[in-house]
């Protein structure tokens, strides 16, 4: 079984966030930890991963005991920079981003122009992306001529503390000494430019998102190559999970592709006519935006996570404690829509009771056990007497229907996963990482092991 934390949570990212980076040199406070705290923290840890840990037969079993105790000692000596600079301001970046207006946090945005100098060395040649906290440019090392992503924060104090969440993280999963660290965008360092916060990045030619959208002209991926690109994001974030951390962000605008060069090839088509067809030469991916990671342990006292809505699993839907399985599912939601290139839910959905109908649909029935103990928490969100089944429209909607009339549509419209993935193990994958039940979710150290990814353990011809 899949540990879910005992406690509910408290608050959000902010707590991690603002507590992390409320730390002014994370490897000093780390340092200055005390071994009981470290101890205290990894045996929480343990409790819950020991079993992942020892899946990850790439990663030194010594090397995670002395990042687990790291992350611990990183995670209670930013708490108490946090506890000492905030006490009582709990509440995460991002619910603080949703009471702030869009024209309150873009007017104190710096978007940086082409021939603009950051941080006296990079210089900016064009906007490759934009995100809530930030801006992201392309720019090249004045020097050296090398082309790197900066990120540029937005000004308000609150973000301000955040300015090496993300540095940090990159230097606690260096320090889990594995080959996976190759999965993350390395973080080159970090300045403030004017006022304003800068992290530097290496540089990835496109993301998931572009890919999926079609602009580049390789969908449909070879089935090998999605083989190659799922087994590299969960091996990513099963790395994440050994060292006790959780991303919280898993969406295709933040898995990138480490270069874009293409092969042409010919592909003959079902009449036996060929066509051009583009092909990556590399499937390398890597994973970026590390500015949502929390510990274990932060996630345990955390209320409610603020992810992108269709990568949301039921269990942040219904507002329950939450933990390693909030990744785990946006990985399976993430694999499948590189396969059906569009959401594997609808993309519009009204509210989060047809969130959970739609995904009671497209998935499976939730477990009565389950269904029941929401029902405890959150009455009125199950049927519960024979099996369970998402109240939907709620109770007393049929007094406004012409509100439910479209929503119903979608739930109506909405298939079952197996009705649109046509490989037999890709989709026997997909329902274990998108186990309803986050106590049943497969644990992606296990999920690594399954047999989808056997045709890239099988030897090749020479
Ligand atoms: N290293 C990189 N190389 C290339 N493009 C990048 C890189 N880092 C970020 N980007 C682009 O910038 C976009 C926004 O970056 P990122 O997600 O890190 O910002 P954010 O402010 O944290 O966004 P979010 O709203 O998702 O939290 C990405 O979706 C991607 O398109």
């Amino acid at each position: 079984m899949y540990a879910t934390p005992a406690t509910l949570p408290a608050a959000r990212s902010g707590a991690a966030h603002g507590g992390a980076l409320a730390t002014t040199e994370s490897a000093d406070a780390t340092r200055s930890a005390d071994a009981t705290r470290s101890a205290d923290a990894t045996r929480s840890a343990n409790a819950t991963h020991s079993a992942e840990t020892t899946g990850c037969a790439e990663t030194a079993e010594s090397a995670n005991a002395a990042a687990y105790a790291h992350a611990a000692a990183y995670e209670d000596a930013a708490a108490y920079a946090d506890a000492a600079a905030r006490p009582v301001d709990l509440a995460s970046r991002a619910r603080i981003l949703s009471l702030i207006e869009p024209h309150e946090l873009w007017a104190s945005a710096y978007v940086p122009t082409e021939g603009d100098l950051l941080l006296g060395t990079y210089c900016v040649q064009r906007q490759i992306g934009r995100g809530s906290f930030g801006t992201v440019v392309r720019a090249r090392h004045v020097v050296t001529n090398t082309a790197v992503a900066v990120k540029v924060l937005h000004k308000l104090d609150w973000l301000h503390l955040g300015v090496r969440h993300e540095e940090r993280v990159y230097k606690l999963l260096l320090r889990g000494c594995s080959p996976n660290i190759s999965l993350f965008a390395k973080v080159l360092g970090s300045g403030v430019d004017q006022g304003f916060s800068c992290t530097v990045f290496e540089l990835c030619d496109l993301t998931i998102c572009d890919i999926i959208k079609g602009g580049a002209g390789l969908v449909p991926l070879p089935p090998a190559h999605l083989c190659e690109i799922a087994n590299q994001i969960m091996r990513g974030v099963a790395y994440l999970h050994s060292l006790g951390l959780i991303h919280t962000d898993i969406k295709p605008d933040n898995i990138a592709l480490r270069r874009a060069d293409t092969v042409a090839l010919r592909q003959m088509d079902g009449a036996g006519v060929f066509h051009p067809k583009r092909i990556l030469a590399s499937t390398a991916i890597c994973i970026i935006d590390l500015g949502g990671v929390v510990t274990f342990k932060q996630a345990s006292r955390m209320k409610g996570l603020n992810c992108a809505p269709m990568y949301r699993p039921p269990e942040l839907i219904l507002g329950l404690p939450w933990s390693y399985g909030v990744d785990t599912y946006a990985v399976g939601c993430v694999i499948a829509e590189l396969y059906l290139l569009g959401n594997l839910f609808h993309a519009e959905v009204a509210s989060d009771r047809e969130h959970l109908a739609i995904i009671e649909r497209v998935l499976d029935r939730f477990p009565l056990g389950f269904a029941v103990a929401v029902e405890q928490q959150v009455p009125g969100t199950f049927h519960t007497a024979l099996a369970a089944s998402v109240i939907f429209p709620p109770a007393g909607a049929a007094y406004n229907a012409a509100k439910y009339t479209f929503a119903m549509q979608r739930v109506l419209e909405a298939e079952h996963i197996t009705a649109r993935v046509h490989d037999v193990e890709l989709v026997d994958l997909l329902l274990n990482l998108l186990m309803v039940d986050p106590a049943g979710r497969i644990p992606l150290h296990v999920a690594l092991r399954h047999v989808y990814f056997d045709k890239l353990r099988r030897p090749r011809a020479m």
